[in-house]
């Protein structure tokens, strides 16, 4: 008679932060997983780690940060999921080499951004952020002046991925004339090219928006050098990250007066809640967009998020799949009824998998069937068995020198 080790589903501890949609606690509870701690803040410091402390998930959008230290002090972490596009707020390499898989929701946001992006684009190239602002403050000045439709204009897209390349598709409905600049070749959708430089693509947009990830190389990429390449009376759009513009030179390039406008909806240094004010120099202009980081912020995006990743949360708990995990090696499995499912993470080094092997030869457990996924530094191998007696198989499996994290799934 075998002793139960996989955890009861009312024993797994979700925490979810900063308000994700409550399609995610639907989904949860539909799967049986009812032990579920709900935020609607992003919490830090001691708070944070009281909250996840014991934590088995951990749901989060783009203001928690898990670092290093902050994973140190949730030693029962099983998974992490963003309900965002982002994941530069997890430290991925850490999250990893504990064995923890990072889920995201790769474009269940993408179209809006990529609609606020549009809309700012003619909004800034009509100068209407600045006319509001005069209006507002009783000045009716009715002028065609710098006002022009964005039709036959070109706009270039730095970052041609999920946004970039559906933005593409928006803007060639309105007419613009679509180019873009990545550091991969792209399949260009409708009429858009890949042109071969960035200098290139700044020299010839009318309009410039961002949809880069935030990493070393998209650090400061619009910096004082570069936007001095772009053409007089241009706009630029960032909702890509924060870190990609160099704020101090934006700054300088609109006090000369040398760009029509700009929107911004993300900063190197944002707010961490509604209590805590904006500040940037960027404030001073009625030719500037600013919104606090409401790109994928729609009804739309958060609703299909929260089951996105609420959804993948619950696939990795029944069923081991990993299935594009952002930091890990992908799994894809089928069902396991009428089996039992060992899950085993691993350093992965020469040997390890005879190893592996061996316990069930040791264990006396016929293997019917096995996945095995690995990455230059970790590998994940499921092995479905027919045997009740996986006690034993599990016990000896978290003996193998290298072993990260195993567990059992009934
Ligand atoms: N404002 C918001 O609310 C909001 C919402 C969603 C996503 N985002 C941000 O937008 C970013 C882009 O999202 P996505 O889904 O299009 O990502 P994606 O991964 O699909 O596309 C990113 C593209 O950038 C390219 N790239 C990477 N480094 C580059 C560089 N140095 N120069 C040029 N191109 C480079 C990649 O090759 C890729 O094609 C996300 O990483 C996220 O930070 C913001
Ligand atoms: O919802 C958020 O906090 C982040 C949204 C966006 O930046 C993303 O990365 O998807």
């Amino acid at each position: 008679m075998t002793t139960k080790v996989s955890l009861d589903k009312s024993k797994i501890k979700f925490v979810l932060l900063e308000g994700v949609h409550e399609n995610a606690l639907d989904a949860l509870k539909a799967a049986g997983y009812t032990n579920i701690d709900y935020h609607k803040k992003a919490l830090d410091g001691e708070d944070l780690i009281n909250a996840i402390k014991d934590a088995h998930f951990i749901g989060i959008r783009s203001r928690t940060f898990l670092t290093e230290e902050v994973l140190a002090q949730a030693p029962k972490l099983i998974a992490i999921g963003c309900f965002c596009i982002g994941t530069n707020q997890v430290n991925l390499d850490a999250a990893k080499r504990r064995g923890i898989p990072v889920f995201n929701a790769p474009f269940s946001n993408t179209r809006s951004v990529a609609e606020l992006v549009l809309g700012e684009i003619i909004v800034l190239m009509r100068q209407i952020a600045k006319a509001n602002a005069e209006v507002h403050r009783g000045l009716w000045n009715k002028s065609a002046t710098g006002s022009n439709e964005v039709r036959g204009k070109n706009l270039g897209i730095i970052g041609y991925g999920h946004i970039g390349s559906q933005l593409s598709v928006l803007a060639e409905a309105v007419g613009m004339r679509v180019y873009f600049y990545d550091i991969e070749n792209k399949l260009p959708l409708g009429n858009a090219q890949q042109v071969a430089s960035l200098d290139e693509l700044l020299a010839m947009s009318d309009a410039i928006s961002l949809h880069v990830p935030e990493n070393a190389s998209t650090k400061n990429l619009l910096n004082a050098t570069n936007l001095s390449k772009v053409k007089k009376d241009a706009v630029v759009i960032n909702a890509a990250r924060g870190t990609v513009v160099d704020i101090d030179a934006l700054v300088e390039v609109l006090a000369s007066g040398h760009l029509r406008g700009a929107a911004l909806d993300v900063f190197p240094e944002e707010p961490a809640s509604i209590n805590d004010p904006f500040e940037s120099p960027l404030c001073q202009f009625d030719n500037v967009i600013l919104t606090p980081h409401i790109g994928g912020s729609t009804s739309e995006a958060q609703a299909n998020i929260g089951s996105e990743v609420a959804h993948k949360f619950i696939k990795y708990s029944d069923n081991g799949s990993t299935l594009s995990a952002v930091n890990f090696p992908e799994v894809s499995l089928p069902e396991h009824k009428g089996a039992k499912r060992l899950l085993h993470i691993h350093t992965n080094k020469p040997g390890i998998l005879n190893k592996i092997n061996q316990v069930f030869v040791d264990a006396n457990v016929n293997i019917a069937a096995q996945y095995l996924q690995t990455d230059p530094t970790i590998g994940y191998v499921v092995i479905d068995v027919e045997s009740e007696n996986t006690d034993e198989a599990l016990r000896l499996l978290k003996q193998i020198d290298g072993t990260i994290k195993a567990r059992v799934l009934y």
